[in-house]
């Protein structure tokens, strides 16, 4: 049997992990194995675990390079969580490829743009493979509606790779997108 590609995305706030953990709950309550990996690069909550803005948190594997995931992989393994998948290099849709071919399902979760609307490529890749995409929204942080699809950054320092939560950015709808930058 072959397994199934899902990936998780939308902006900053919009519950991706929390989405991807309870996907890791349900396979842990039907007693399959399963893996969690996330890139090194983030580490705002913690070394060795994947967690939400509300503090819910999985042990986790970091790895710096996708093929990494290889090492951890066995015969047992039923499905892997990979979260922030945005930071990984584009080599990930070929071992997620090799992974549901061995028939192990595979959950991505991860940003679709950047603050300045550019596409991330490994999550833009994913979705392109993906048999199932969810696409969350968070509160905008401006108007209070559901509806926020951007992630605004309000602080002018850093670069389009710059880790951080509510001090650096708020997810907004694209409205109030608009508004914030006079368009
Ligand atoms: N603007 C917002 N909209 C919705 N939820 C928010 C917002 N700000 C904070 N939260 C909290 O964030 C939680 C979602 O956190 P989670 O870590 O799952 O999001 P995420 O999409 O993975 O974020 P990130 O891309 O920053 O990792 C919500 O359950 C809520 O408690
Ligand atoms: C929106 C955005 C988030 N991030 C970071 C902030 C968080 O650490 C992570 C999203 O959870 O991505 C960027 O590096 N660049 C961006 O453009
Ligand atoms: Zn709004």
């Amino acid at each position: 049997m072959v397994g199934k590609i899902t990936v998780i995305t939308g902006p900053m706030y919009s519950g991706k992990t929390t989405e991807l953990l309870s996907f890791v709950e349900i396979y842990n309550i039907g007693k399959k194995k399963t893996i969690v990996f996330k890139p090194s690069l983030d580490d705002r909550y913690g070394i060795d675990t994947v967690a939400t803005h509300t503090g819910f948190q999985v042990k986790a594997h970091r790895i710096s390079k996708s093929d990494e995931i290889f090492d951890y992989i066995n015969e047992d393994v039923d499905a892997v969580f990979i979260d922030e998948v945005q930071f990984l290099d584009v080599q990930l849709i070929d071992i997620v490829k090799k992974l549901v071919f061995k028939g192990i399902d595979v959950f991505c979760a991860g940003l679709d743009i950047s603050y300045l609307e550019n596409p991330f490529e490994t999550t833009a890749k994913l979705l392109a493979i993906a048999d199932e995409v969810i696409k969350k929204k968070a509160v905008c942080e401006k108007c209070g509606e559901h509806r926020a699809t951007y992630s605004y950054k309000i602080v002018p320092n850093g670069g389009e790779i710059d880790i951080g939560g509510k001090d650096k950015y708020i997810a907004v709808c694209r409205e109030c997108l608009r508004e914030l930058k006079n368009l």
